[in-house]
């Protein structure tokens, strides 16, 4: 890396794995497949629903199949599975996405471990996220993938790299964490109960900030050179790191939006397109 200040741009990553993507849903449809994710929203949360229309007109732009499927937000814990185990059964879907989070009197675990493993293009099952720690998942979570793919796209070394990853959730901070860890960085996991933060994060050659707090992360607390990688994303657009603060002190930092964001999404289609082809060998 040259000692330029690098902005990590995602849509450019998103862009380079889309072209690849192309030829490969080409190939399927001279076989007659169309591969086709369905995503589930529950409730009308107004960002979920962003979201959500975000990633089935990304389908559609690639000509990716998508089924959009928007369940009441009184929906029962015992009817979402229900609609998953249909998807589950339905030939035509390669990919389920439940979108996170799901109103609170929902048993989201248990919704989550309804998705078929050959369909759980997101990572969200706990085998999907076994299979990942072991780093032999076909779909690690979406996020996590596209922070990995960010870095390697920009080729930024991660071997023996001290990275701090605040933020433990099931489909963020904590596998993001494993996969750094399996490619050999010595990995640091903070959350609310962490003391002395800022001391910890000052360690990092590379912060992974997944904390869901706009501008948290302060340009102080960033060791120089480090590299930033935002993947928060709150209400205005604004990610979890004080973007002004610390591009002034990092090597390579990923604005938002334009970062992790849109190359989470090129991930799913990837995830989607894959499924689709491993399906055609098994039926
Ligand atoms: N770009 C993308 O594709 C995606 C973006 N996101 C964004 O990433 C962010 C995080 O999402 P998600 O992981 O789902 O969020 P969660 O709310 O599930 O997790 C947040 C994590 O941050 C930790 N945390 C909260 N406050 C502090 C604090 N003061 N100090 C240190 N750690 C703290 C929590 O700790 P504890 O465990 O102790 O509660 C928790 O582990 C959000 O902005 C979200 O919108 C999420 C998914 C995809
Ligand atoms: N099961 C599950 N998996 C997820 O991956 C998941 C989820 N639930 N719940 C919500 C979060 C949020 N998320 C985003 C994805 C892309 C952008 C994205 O592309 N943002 C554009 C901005 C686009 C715009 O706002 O115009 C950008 O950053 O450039 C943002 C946020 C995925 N999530």
């Amino acid at each position: 890396m040259n000692s330029e200040k690098l902005i990590l741009d995602g849509t450019r990553v998103a862009k380079s794995m889309n072209e690849t993507l192309v030829e490969r849903i080409n190939q399927l449809s001279v076989r007659g497949i169309l591969p086709c994710l369905a995503t589930i929203l529950v409730g009308d949360d107004p960002s979920s629903e962003t979201y959500v229309r975000m990633k089935s007109s990304a389908c559609k732009r690639l000509g990716i199949d998508s089924r959009r499927i928007h369940l009441n937000k009184a929906t029962t814990t015992e009817e979402l599975i229900a609609v998953i185990q249909q998807l589950n059964e339905d030939p035509q879907i390669h990919g389920i996405l439940l979108q996170h989070p799901v109103p609170q009197h929902i048993d989201e675990r248990a919704a989550f471990e309804a998705i078929q493993i050959e369909k759980d293009v997101d990572g969200v099952t706990m085998l999907g996220f076994a299979q990942n720690a072991f780093g032999v998942s076909s779909f690690p979570s979406c996020t996590p993938a596209a922070i990995l793919a960010i870095l390697d796209y920009y080729q930024i070394p991660i071997e023996s790299k001290h990275a701090v990853i605040v933020g433990r959730s099931p489909i963020l901070g904590k596998p993001v964490s494993l996969m750094l860890l399996n490619r050999n960085a010595t990995v640091t996991i903070c959350h609310s109960k962490t003391n002395n933060l800022p001391l910890i994060i000052g360690l990092a050659d590379i912060v992974v900030a997944a904390v869901g707090k706009p501008a948290f992360i302060q340009g102080a607390w960033i060791k120089e050179s480090a590299v930033v990688l935002d993947a928060g994303y709150n209400a205005g657009n604004i990610g979890d790191v004080d973007f002004d603060a610390c591009h002034k002190k990092a090597s390579a930092i990923t604005p938002v939006p334009a970062g992790i964001g849109p190359v989470t999404i090129a991930m799913l289609l990837k995830h989607t397109v894959l499924a689709a082809e491993k399906s055609k060998i098994t039926t």
